[in-house]
């Protein structure tokens, strides 16, 4: 099973007080073309927060502190019965620096009621709502059709919202 991470960076603007979530357009590797949070896959070593704060710097050059990630989610992605992807949901108030476009992302601050749902994965659509709203959620999502998992058609889905989160399946929030 891939182990993964995204991370929601979230502000708030202070001209106007709306609520912001930074997402990338996605420019190669799985879900390319569509937008999501910055993430990836997890490296040998890594806890799940440095993953996703190391991922978040390489992709859009934000820096975040691993301690300062909020868990806000676990989701498990199965292809044809089989599981394929683990991925671990953060979010955050707390970073520094400027996004910034790289080889793999192009950043964007979208406000969090226009979400484009309809260029991202089929399955952002129910859980990313309540994970901006600050809700924990736990969710098995069930792709078919074959590799690659971006091609597969999304089934069906389970959710169990406002989860405690504090010890992940490898007991590493
Ligand atoms: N169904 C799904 N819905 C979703 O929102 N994100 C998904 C998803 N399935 C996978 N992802 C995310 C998790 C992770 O952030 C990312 C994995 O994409 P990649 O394999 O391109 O990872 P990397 O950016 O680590 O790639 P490399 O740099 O090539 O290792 O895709």
């Amino acid at each position: 099973m891939i182990e993964a991470t995204l991370c929601f960076p979230l502000r708030n603007r202070s001209d106007d007080g709306t609520d912001e979530v930074l997402l990338i357009e996605k420019r190669r590797g799985l879900g390319e073309g569509w937008y999501n949070g910055p993430g990836g896959k997890r490296e040998t070593g890594e806890t799940f927060r440095e993953c996703a704060a190391r991922e978040t710097r390489e992709e859009v050059g934000l820096e975040v502190e691993p301690a300062a990630l909020e868990k806000a989610g676990e989701l498990t992605f199965l292809l044809d019965g089989e599981g394929h992807t683990n991925c671990h949901v953060y979010r955050t108030r707390s970073f520094t620096g400027e996004p910034t476009a790289s080889d793999e992302a192009r950043p964007e601050w979208v406000s969090v009621d226009e979400v484009p749902y309809d260029q991202m994965w089929d399955d952002d659509s129910r859980w990313l709502p309540g994970v901006l709203e600050g809700r924990t959620v736990r969710g098995e999502f069930r792709f078919a059709g074959g590799e690659p998992l971006d091609e597969a058609a999304f089934v069906d889905h389970d959710l169990e919202w406002d989860v405690s989160l504090e010890s992940g399946r490898d007991g590493s929030p």
